[in-house]
Formats: C-alpha cells, structure tokens, sequence
C-alpha cells in the first residue's frame, strides 16, 4: 500500500479539527497528558470514550501508521474492536446513527485501503454502537441499530424509504405538580414595565394591564395562578387583548419575555368561549389551531405550555416531531387534536397521509417566526397554507412571534397575514435582552479550546454549580468540544442535528437536572428553550448572523433573572459580525471594546451603509418604510439578509 501523501495526512488532521500548524502542540498536549487525560475520559465518560480519545491520538502518528491502525482494529473484527475504529475514523460521527454513506465518505481520506473500507463498512451496518455519550446516558443497543434518521422527516415517515424511525418518546409526567412546575421570575421582572412599545396598524385594540381584565375563563385563571403568572409581561399586556379581538398579529418582543403564554392564552380562551372539545378516536381529526417552531425540543416545550394552560378543560394539545416514530405521532392524533404543535416536515407528512385536515383551523401561529419563513422552512410553510382545506388568510387568524424579524422577512410575512394586521414591538426589534451582561472577547481559533475552558472554570459552570450552554458552529465541532471538555473533567454533554432524537433529549434531561452542567450544542438549541438556571452562554463561534446572536444570548436572563454571554471572536472569520455587534450591545447599554469598533468601523459589509449608523438599522414595523415614512427614532435592528442556517445544522 502506498503511503498517503503528507498533505493528505493534512486533510485527515483537519477533519479532526486541528489544523496544521497546531497539530505539533495539540499532539504535544495528548501524548504529554497522556494517562490523566485518558483517566479524565474514562470517568467522565466509561471506557467507551476512552478508547475513541486513544483512538484520536494515534491519528497524529504518521499517514502509514494511521492505515496500519485502521487495519487492525477492521481485521482483528470484533464489532466491538470494530465499533470504536469507526469512531477513530470519523470522531464527527459518533453517532448509531450515522449512515453508512457518512462513514464511507469520510473512509474515502484513507482510500488506499480497500479491504479496511469494506470490512468496517460490514460492521458499521451490523451494530453501529458508537455515539457520542455524555454522563451516563443510556447506551442504545440491538433494537435501536436501525433507526438512524435518513434525510428529511418525510422519509423517516415513509415505509418505502430508508430504515424506519422507532422512537417513541416518553410521556410527560401527568401529576399537577410536574405540569405546573416552574421556575421564579428574577429580580428585573418589574423592570420590563419600563420597556417601550409600539403598537402599529389601524384600530388597535387598548392593552391590558392585568390578567383579570382579559375576562378570561375560570379555569384558564386558576392553571395561571397554579403557573405562578401573577403579572403580564408587557408582550402579553398588548399582544392578549390584540388576539381576542381577532386580529392577526406579527409580535416582537426579547427573548425569555413571555410571548409563548402571550398567543396561548387568548387561543385557548376563544375555544373555551367557543366550546370546543376534542374529537376522539377520529382517524382524521381537524384541530382548530396549529402550531409550528423549528426545532424538536421547541415544540415540545410549547406543547408542554399549552398542555398547563389548557389543564381541566376539554381542549386537548397534540406535539408530533420529527426522529419519533411515525406511528406513534399518528396515534396521539387519532385520540383527539384541537391544538396540534408540530414541526414543519411532520406536519407535512401527517397532513399527506391525511390523519391532519385542516377545514377546521381558525389559529395558525408560527413562533420563531422569522426562522420559520426563512429559506429553510418558508417553502414549507407556503406550502402549507396552500394545501387543500386550509382556511384563507381571511378565514383564519395568522400570528407571528419571534424576537427578531429581519425587514425581508416581515416582507414575505404579508403572504400569511391579513392586510390590517397588527405589529407588536417591545423594545428594538432584534434587540439582545438587556437582562444579559455582554462579552465579547478577541480569540483566535487556535486559543478557544484554553479559553472556554478557562471561562467555564471562571464561571463555576465548569464545577458543577451553574449551567452553561456553548454555541458552536458545526454538528462535528459538537461532538468534539464535549468530548474536549469531559477530557478536561467537565461534565458535558452535547445536542444537535445528528444526534439521534432519544439522545437529544436525554443530553437536553441531563443538561436541565444539572447532570450534565455544559451544554455544547449547534445553533439547533439557539431558538426559543426555556432552561432554568442557564447562567451563562458562551459562543465558542459566533453565528453567521446578528439574530442568531441574538436567540441564543438569550438562552440565559430569562423572564427577569440575570445572566451572562461570553463571546469569541476571531477577527479571521466574524469581521462580517462586527457592526451589528456594535450596535446591539450597545443599544442594550453594554461595554463596546475599543478593538470592536475599530474593526467594526473599518470594515465593508456588503448590505450596509458604512456612512451612518444608524442607516445601516431597520425600522420596527417595515410598512412604514414602504409608505415612504421615515425611520422612527426607537429604531431597532435585524439583519439585511435573510438569513440562512448558521451552520452545517439539518433542521426540523
Ligand atoms: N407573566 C408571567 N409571569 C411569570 N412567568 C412568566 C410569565 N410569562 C412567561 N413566564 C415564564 O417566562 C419564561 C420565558 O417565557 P417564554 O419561553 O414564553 O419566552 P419567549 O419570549 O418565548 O422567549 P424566546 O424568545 O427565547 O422564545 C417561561 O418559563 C414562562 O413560563
């Protein structure tokens, strides 16, 4: 067998997410750090992971070494031996799930090989048991080896294609105290009372200042009290009395301020009044409203909320996601649906299968709004008011929430909503939570693995006291951080696309009961979760855009409690973040450092006024930049682009 040439080798580096010139010390650092590192891993993680970090270094040795490795753990063939080879061949994919396609395509750096491709590729498909684990987590054998996710949710639906999906995700607790358990409001809760809103469109109905005088039902009030809601936020104060009068509805207001209770309440009064009740055991069932969010974990939070607030009545809340099984999501539906929260491609799949029809719809409510009509979904979503059945936009009530709303977005948003639709705006559009000390910090690439573990043993999220979450950009960089940190003895573990839907939600169990206290994970958990006691963000990378920025800074200072965001940047790659950095942490009256402006003021980026400031921001509500009225002076910001997925993630 010939030797891979050196820059090959290179490549094979890279994939592991070292790069070159850093491969001396990173290797350096292993072979030096040897036993306790490899000791570090096994506790932090059982042996399994301890082999794949042994694995790892044996990747710096040179190309012929790295064959003759791979031969042997192929040849000597136990599936065990064989299992751990894959995870050294492809650290990225330490996931069950991980196809075989994954696999072969990473397998094709070390080509020359043919007979170790085909018999790790034999194993691989037999019991592909690796995936990246965090404290205790459930190792999934046997009966869990075929359902890797293959592409979209339509075909993990579809019997004809690809292996079937089998998860079916455990029901919620049904005891009262687990469905109205909640966490405090923190001590800037009274401060949102000060924040300024702006209410545009006609006939806007007056705000309310209390719950009593939303006039809504007995036991709509009694399940908000039971959820420890004594006060309205102000998204609530105006978005409430705005959705019972029946008016669409495009609402932004900071993250972590409510605005989920702020369109379930008023939905749920109206069917209340309107004396609905769940259809059961109906092959197709029509609900009367329909929720959508981008990502898994989102939806069920919301389905969670709609199921507290709709306790004791007769409204029943249905979630279908995708990664579960098709037929388990089927069966909650036959049981009765009024309120359906899904993600876009099962709804899709469940409305072609025709278990969903959609005469009956009076609410269709998009949180994360922008996401959810951005590039990624806004196809989908446009599909699915076309579909036959679906109300038109007059018949219907169409509300938007979000905490940013790009000005191209709130354009297309027009297709949805009826033309006197209201625009709720609390604080700057796109603005950060002011709840949120801002940092952002100038680091190579090359030093953000010392520095976050430096910050997180500054935090105390690092020991197990507080909890952090840290951003990264690709589904790879996930595994391969979490695996760092749990070398380091910090108990992590990680959540994104490739990461099977059982193994999502036990990292997302683990993270919010403290097991796990770090959370590394893609931009997949950047939107919308609802996490007590996350006091510290951290972006390892920044994300492409400004508003992704944002939704994830704000997965920390939470309905009045304070927290911290700490962000790297690498002048290298996130030049293009530095204006509206500027302007977001300064609009929410944080430290701007001085090398940030500077790099912000002498940089060009396409789409932006380099002249003035405030030129380069948006208005609030974009129809009064359509009817040539000026920019008003709360000006708030949001990207000029539309954005697109910050990462290599896959979404819902
Ligand atoms: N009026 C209220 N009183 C007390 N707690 C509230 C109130 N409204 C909402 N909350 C709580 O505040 C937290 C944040 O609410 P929610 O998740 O709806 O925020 P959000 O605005 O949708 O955030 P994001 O933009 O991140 O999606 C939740 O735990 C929710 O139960």
């Amino acid at each position: 067998m010939d030797d891979l040439p050196e820059a090959r080798n290179y490549e094979v580096a890279d994939k592991l997410e070292f790069q070159p010139r850093r491969r001396s010390k990173a290797c350096a650092r292993t072979t030096a750090g040897g036993a306790s590192a490899m000791e570090g891993v096994a506790n932090c993680m059982g042996r399994d992971m301890a082999f794949r970090m042994e694995m790892t270094q044996k990747l710096w040795r040179r190309p012929e070494e790295v064959d003759e490795v791979a031969s042997e753990v192929a040849v000597e063939g136990l599936a065990w031996e064989v299992q751990r080879g894959s995870c050294l061949l492809q650290p990225s994919s330490w996931e069950r799930r991980c196809g075989l396609q994954k696999l072969l395509g990473r397998l094709s750096l070390l080509r020359e090989d043919r007979r170790v491709l085909w018999e790790l590729r034999a194993e691989v498909c037999d019991d592909a048991l690796g995936g990246y684990k965090g404290l205790n987590e459930e190792v999934i054998t046997g009966s869990a080896k075929n359902s890797w996710k293959s592409g979209t949710e339509g075909a993990e639906s579809d019997d004809t294609q690809g292996p079937k999906v089998t998860y079916v995700p455990p029901a919620p607790p049904e005891d009262e105290d687990s469905i109205f358990a909640h966490y405090q409001t923190g001590i800037n809760f009274d401060k949102y009372d000060s924040i300024l809103v702006e209410v545009s469109g006609h006939d806007v109905p007056p705000a309310i200042l209390t719950f009593e005088e939303a006039n809504l039902c007995q036991t709509l009030n009694n399940n908000i009290a039971k959820a420890g809601y004594t006060k309205l936020t102000p998204v609530q104060k105006y978005s409430i009395p705005i959705i019972l009068a029946g008016r669409d509805l495009m609402a932004c207001a900071q993250t972590g301020s409510g605005k989920t209770a702020a369109f379930l309440l008023p939905i749920l009064a109206h069917m209340m009044r309107d004396g609905i009740t769940a259809s059961r055991f109906r092959e197709l069932q029509e609900p009367e409203c329909i929720i959508v969010a981008p990502t898994r974990e989102l939806i069920n939070q919301i389905y969670l909320e709609a199921r507290k607030f709709s306790f004791g009545t007769c409204v029943r809340a249905v979630v279908i996601y995708g990664g579960t099984q098709f037929g388990h999501s089927v069966r909650q539906i036959t049981q009765g649906c009024n309120v359906l929260c899904a993600t876009p491609g099962r709804l899709m799949d469940v409305i072609s299968k025709e278990k969903i029809g959609l005469r009956q719809v009076r609410y269709l409510v998009l949180d994360e709004a922008d996401r959810m009509l951005d590039m990624g979904f806004g196809p989908e979503m446009k599909k699915l008011i076309s579909c036959p059945g679906m109300p038109s936009k007059e018949q219907r009530q169409t509300l938007m929430f979000s905490a940013t709303f790009p000005e191209e977005i709130q354009r297309m948003a027009g297709e949805f909503l009826k033309l006197n639709y209201l625009f709720v705006a609390v604080g700057q559009v796109g603005g950060a939570c002011t709840d949120v000390q801002q940092t952002v910090l100038q680091v190579g690439q090359y030093s953000k693995r010392e520095k976050l573990v430096e910050t997180l043993r500054n935090t105390g999220a690092g020991m197990g006291d507080e909890r952090a979450m840290v951003f990264v950009e690709t589904k790879k960089k996930a595994d391969f951080i979490a695996t760092f940190l749990c070398q380091e003895k910090i108990s992590t573990t990680s959540i994104h696309g490739d990461r099977e839907q059982r193994e999502r939600e036990q990292a997302l169990g683990d993270f919010r009961c403290g097991k796990c206290p770090v959370l590394v994970a893609t931009s997949v958990a950047a939107r919308g979760l609802d996490i007590e006691n996350v006091q510290h963000v951290i972006n390892f990378d920044l994300p492409s855009t400004i508003d992704e920025y944002v939704h994830r800074i704000g997965r920390t200072g939470r309905c009045g409690n304070t927290g911290r965001a700490v962000s790297f940047f690498d002048p290298e790659s996130d030049r293009h973040l530095a204006q509206p950095l500027v302007k977001v942490l300064s609009d929410a009256q944080q430290d701007v450092p001085a090398w940030l402006e500077e790099i912000a003021f002498s940089t060009y980026v396409p789409g932006f006024s380099g002249s003035s400031r405030e030129s380069v921001f948006t208005s609030v509500d974009t129809r009064k930049n359509f009817r040539g009225k000026s920019t008003l002076s709360t000006a708030g910001f949001s990207s000029s682009q539309i954005p697109n997925p910050a990462d290599d993630e896959s979404w819902d």
